[in-house]
């Protein structure tokens, strides 16, 4: 069965599914430019590491296609960085935007240097750059569903099915298809070794009830949703067998930003004996800071807490508090971090970067 798909983009047609209106409506909406991209990134009606930076990247090239080509190099690398800086700023907390940025002015610069590239060359270049992100994160979601599938299968060699908790949505609503911890359970699922996921909530804005719940129920997968609150008497009564979650950004020592809520599963499943894995594409690894206590964490809008839509559900006045993230510390990921180049020991990331 295909999955959902988020993000629609055909010859520089650029289409996502507003995710504020799922689960009840399924509707696609066109992004025009960058401006139209930030928007929907902040109010979130896109959201995900990997598909906002998708997401950012593609309206670029939308943006790029209807440009006529400056008279320089340097006007186009210096339009394309505005652009970049500009998107970057509208959830600081996930890394892939500001990874995919900084790649795109390494080759911007590339270009400029190379005298044999004219202006238009150049800016084709750049488009296909952009372009090529949503086909690297497909390929990248498959591999680490496959590592993830395979690493947690042999650490639990005795049982013939598994019980997987997992958190927020990871899934084809946050990337550019498979998914990322989901797409683990996906290919957990596909091998036949998947007795029942168990997706919270994931308060206050409902990633796992609208988003998570969703998919699974699209591609009867068997599932059971829980309330943030039941993690620790779930993991004691059905017996979980491994926790796994996605990550926003990942500082270089294996302490990982994600959805708020992950740092308290990690130390609940520490207490539990429960396996807790982080899966992300090795781009969400930051190994420009050493450690989680540099992670930006973004605040959310109180209106998230206090109404369920227009509806207002908190006492009016009272005073909130609505971090989008927390930092789980590497030593409770002890599962591991399943990216496309295999599995790793939180400590152990450095040695599989990139040149
Ligand atoms: C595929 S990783 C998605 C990652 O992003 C989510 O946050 P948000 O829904 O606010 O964008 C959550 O932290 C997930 O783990």
């Amino acid at each position: 069965m295909a999955t959902l798909q988020a993000i629609k983009y055909n010859d520089g047609q650029l289409e996502i599914l507003d995710q504020l209106l799922l689960p009840e409506s399924c509707i696609f909406i066109p992004i025009c430019n960058v401006e139209d991209a930030w928007a929907a990134i902040r109010e979130m009606k896109v959201r995900g590491a990997p598909a906002i930076a998708i997401v950012g990247c593609l309206s670029l090239a939308v943006e790029l296609r209807k440009l006529a080509a400056p008279e320089t190099k340097e006007e186009l690398c210096r339009f394309v960085k505005e652009k970049l800086d500009y998107l970057v700023t509208s959830r600081p907390t996930a890394v892939n935007t500001q990874l995919a940025a900084e790649a795109c002015v390494k080759l911007c610069a590339r270009l400029t240097d190379n005298t044999s590239v004219d202006t238009t060359a150049a800016k084709e270049d750049i488009i296909k750059h952009l372009e090529a992100m949503l086909a690297d994160d497909i390929a990248d979601n498959l591999a680490i569903g496959e590592h993830g599938a395979r690493d947690i299968t042999k650490k639990n060699a005795t049982k013939d099915k598994l019980r997987i908790l997992t958190h927020c949505n990871t899934g084809s609503l946050a990337t550019a298809g498979y998914g990322t911890a989901l797409g683990v359970i996906r290919s957990l699922h596909k091998a036949n070794k998947l007795d029942q996921v168990y997706c919270t909530e994931t308060r206050p804005y409902n990633q796992g009830s609208r988003l998570t719940a969703f998919e699974l129920v699209y591609e009867k997968i068997p599932a059971t949703l829980v309330c943030d609150s039941m993690a620790a008497a779930a993991m004691k009564q059905f017996k979980i067998d491994a926790v796994i979650v996605g990550a926003d950004r990942v500082a270089a020592n294996g302490d990982t930003a994600n959805k708020i809520g992950t740092y308290q599963l990690a130390v609940l499943a520490k207490s539990h004996d429960v396996l807790f894995y982080v899966a992300a594409p090795f781009s969400s690894i930051d190994f420009q800071i050493p450690n989680g206590q540099s992670i930006p964490i973004e605040e959310r809008p109180h209106s998230e807490m206090t109404h369920t839509g227009s509806t207002r559900t908190a006492a009016a006045g009272i005073n909130c508090w609505n971090p989008g993230f927390d930092v789980t510390p590497a030593e409770l990921i002890t599962g591991g971090i399943i990216t496309e180049k295999g599995v790793f020991k939180p400590d152990q990331l450095a040695p599989h970067q990139s040149n």
